[in-house]
């Protein structure tokens, strides 16, 4: 057993083998220049690191054209997967093009788009090294089950098409727009966003699943931050166990006839709470475009678009 568990950690790690190294060693490509880093001048009205040291990335605490030097150098690739169920698939149209314009701009980019309404996928024109693949999904008249199903339907991907082939993936909410760069700075083994409607309340407010008969339980002293269900990611190794982990936790919940406060994104939670991301997405990753701009927001990447639920939602 001991012998196995050596061998999984050697292939996961071998360089020449699998792209996860690249994470762990950063090369600047030569005559990359930026401005000078400070160890004493920088953001002070937000907090950039955890207490497990992972970085808080917000506006001001990175060099975008570093962070591209460096991951372009490893031509990297990302996927991204967004579900379009039934009258969501109005949003996908705004969410392509935008991501066109801001997700990971001249990086290798694979959207995965998740419908049961194939015909109606936009046409949206894609740049170099960029493509869209639609797949069918069965519709569902509960979208608590469209919303949690996408787990499973994540750990497929990986497990069918993406494991060893490609590097990180994002999973993403389709009701929203991209606004402004999100790109190689969001990279890491395992990445969650917080949440923008909880970041400044006491964790005992947050609202994580609380009957400690669900598997998504979080007692009111636990908890580090309260993440969004709507955009999550990380190199597919560990989204592979996350999606996994959550989708199991989810059906035999489910079997106990218990669904969670907020089906997997409160499961997402629970696990993020065992498994420490090593990488965190300020707010900025995952705006409401409701929700009034707060000080600390320098800029909005990605926000969730109004809508109204009882018009699109199937029940
Ligand atoms: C911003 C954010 O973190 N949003 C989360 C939140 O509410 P939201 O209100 O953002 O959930 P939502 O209605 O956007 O549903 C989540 C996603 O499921 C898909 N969908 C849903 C219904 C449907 O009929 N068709 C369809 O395609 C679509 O991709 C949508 O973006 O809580 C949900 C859990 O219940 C999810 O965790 C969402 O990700
Ligand atoms: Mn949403």
């Amino acid at each position: 057993m001991k012998i196995r568990r050596c061998l999984v950690f050697f292939s996961l790690y071998r360089c020449d083998e699998n792209p996860a190294v690249y994470d762990l060693h950063l090369v600047s490509p030569d005559g990359m220049t930026y401005s000078q880093p400070s160890i004493v001048n920088g953001r002070t009205d937000v907090v950039s690191v955890t207490p497990w040291l992972a970085p808080v990335v917000w506006e001001g605490t990175f060099s975008a054209t570093l962070l591209d030097g460096i991951y372009q150098r490893q031509n990297i690739s990302v996927a991204a997967t967004v579900f379009a169920v039934g009258k969501y698939i109005m949003f996908l149209k705004d969410f392509l093009e935008t991501a066109e314009q801001h997700f990971f701009v001249g990086f290798r980019v694979h959207i995965y788009v998740f419908t049961d309404r194939p015909n109606e996928v936009p046409e949206v024109k894609m740049g170099a090294g960029r493509e869209v693949t639609v797949q069918s999904v069965p519709s569902s008249n509960r979208w608590q089950e469209i919303s949690a199903r996408r787990m499973e339907l994540i750990q497929k991907l990986i497990e069918e098409r993406l494991i060893n082939k490609v590097n990180y993936i994002f999973c993403l909410d389709v009701d929203s727009k991209f606004h402004g760069r999100w790109g190689a700075e969001s990279l890491g083994g395992l990445v969650s966003v917080i949440h923008p409607g909880y970041y400044k309340d006491d964790r005992s407010k947050f609202p994580y699943e609380r009957r400690p008969t669900s598997r998504a339980f979080v007692a009111p002293a636990d908890g580090d931050f309260y993440y969004c269900g709507g955009a999550f990611g990380g190199l597919v190794q560990e989204v592979h166990l996350l999606a996994k982990t959550c989708r199991k936790n989810f059906e035999d919940d489910a079997k106990d006839g218990i669904e969670a406060a907020w089906q997997e994104e409160s499961h997402l939670n629970r696990y993020m709470w065992i498994n420490k991301p090593s990488k965190v997405l300020s707010p900025e990753y995952l705006w409401q475009d409701f929700k009034p701009k707060e000080p600390e927001i320098k800029i909005i990447r990605f926000s969730g678009v109004i809508k109204n639920y009882a018009a699109i939602r199937p029940n």
